[in-house]
């Protein structure tokens, strides 16, 4: 199950120019500054514009072919748009607002409960509401709901969040990683913030003037030291983990992850839970050797995988824990004192661990 496209637009003085090969399934966060073609790839892919050459094809089913001049319409594409702004219809209910999708589908195309998706997003209890009744978290897990009951072959998002405010995004994420948990659809989410990509991508494309200069797992795009992320002042790794023990004499809770363990204060989560923690770069520290006397809990030893200068007087340094990837910012001196090379074994001293 793929979904693979290959875009040549042009618009003005700007140039789309893209090819990529994505997973069925899972969320893709598409990342880039302003003005980058984000939201033009999006277009294409929604059939707006149409790109030539121009190839599109969702988990089996074609929507563009220029090659043989097949372009299906938007009309005739099975997909979900979700804008910055909830575009309900104001003067219909929110159950109304649903079931307008839900019935242009027929029956036998569907691919989702009704009560499965009204479940989902937590909207029970809004259904008799008009739209101008709803916060701007409320109005736009409805409009969530409302794209996902045509039965979309894929769900394209557009900075969904970039019109609320801290608590209703903070809100609305839980039910974005549900949706991305329990709905096999595949997702293409674009944003500006590197928080949104490390809670909810599998999969990140990066761009810049209108190019992808970077796709693959999340992990493996945001350690790429010849992109930009790597050297942002927020740059760092996602590390999927599950919840395994918590301590209560010491006040701490321990996370399982393919690499080994990892302890963070005591958080209130069932063990089993499966969580995402984030460790930033300048948080890890590097030892030549392991000392047993230092107070940080979250030591690794580690492989030096590339070792590059990340601004002046600071390196950026790419590391393999037992298979698990990680990125250590330290200075330019250290690694000098250190005598730190490719290929040598360090022990990786993380500071802090953030639950996501
Ligand atoms: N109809 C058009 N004619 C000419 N240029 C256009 C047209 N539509 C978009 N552009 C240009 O294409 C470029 C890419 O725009 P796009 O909206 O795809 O960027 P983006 O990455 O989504 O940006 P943002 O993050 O600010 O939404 C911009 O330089 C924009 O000015």
């Amino acid at each position: 199950m793929v979904v693979r496209g290959q875009f040549h637009l042009q618009q003005g003085h700007f140039i789309l120019d893209v090819s990529f090969h994505l997973p069925g399934q899972g969320i893709t966060a598409v990342f880039g500054p302003s003005g980058s073609g984000k939201t033009t790839l999006i277009r294409c892919v929604a059939g707006l514009e149409r790109a030539t050459p121009g190839f599109l094809e969702i988990n089996g089913h074609c929507w563009q072919d220029e090659s043989r001049h097949f372009f299906l319409p938007t009309y005739q594409r099975a997909l979900g748009y979700v804008f910055q702004e909830a575009s309900l219809f104001p003067h219909l209910s929110v159950v109304k607002n649903l079931q307008y999708g839900f019935h242009r589908t027929p029956p036998q195309q569907r691919q989702v409960l009704f009560e499965e998706v009204i479940t989902l997003l937590g909207i029970t209890t809004l259904l008799q509401r008009k739209p101008e009744h709803l916060s701007g978290g409320e109005r736009q897990r409805v409009a969530i709901a409302r794209a996902l009951l045509t039965s979309p072959k894929l769900l394209l998002m557009d900075e969904p969040l970039a019109a609320l405010d801290a608590n209703s995004k903070a809100e609305i994420l839980p039910y974005l990683e549900r949706l991305h948990e329990q709905l096999s659809i595949p997702v293409l989410y674009i944003t500006h913030a590197m928080w949104e990509v490390m809670h909810l991508a599998d999969t990140l494309l990066v761009f810049e003037q209108g190019k992808i200069i970077g796709s693959g797992a999340l992990t493996e795009v945001l350690t790429r030291l010849d992109l930009p992320l790597a050297h942002a002042y927020d740059a760092g790794v996602v590390i999927e983990a599950e919840v395994v023990e918590h301590d209560e004499y010491f006040h701490l809770t321990y996370l399982k992850y393919s690499g080994g363990q990892l302890s963070l204060r005591r958080e209130n989560l069932p063990l089993g839970q499966k969580v995402r923690v984030v460790v930033n770069a300048k948080d890890v520290s590097l030892a030549v050797e392991n000392e047993v006397s230092s107070s940080i809990l979250n030591i690794f030893p580690a492989t030096i995988l590339e070792i590059v200068e990340d601004s002046p007087g600071q390196m950026m340094i790419k590391l393999d824990a037992s298979g698990t990837r990680l990125l250590a910012r330290i200075t330019k001196k250290s690694s000098v004192l250190l005598k730190l090379q490719v290929g040598m074994l360090v022990y990786a001293r993380v500071k802090s661990v953030a639950l996501l």
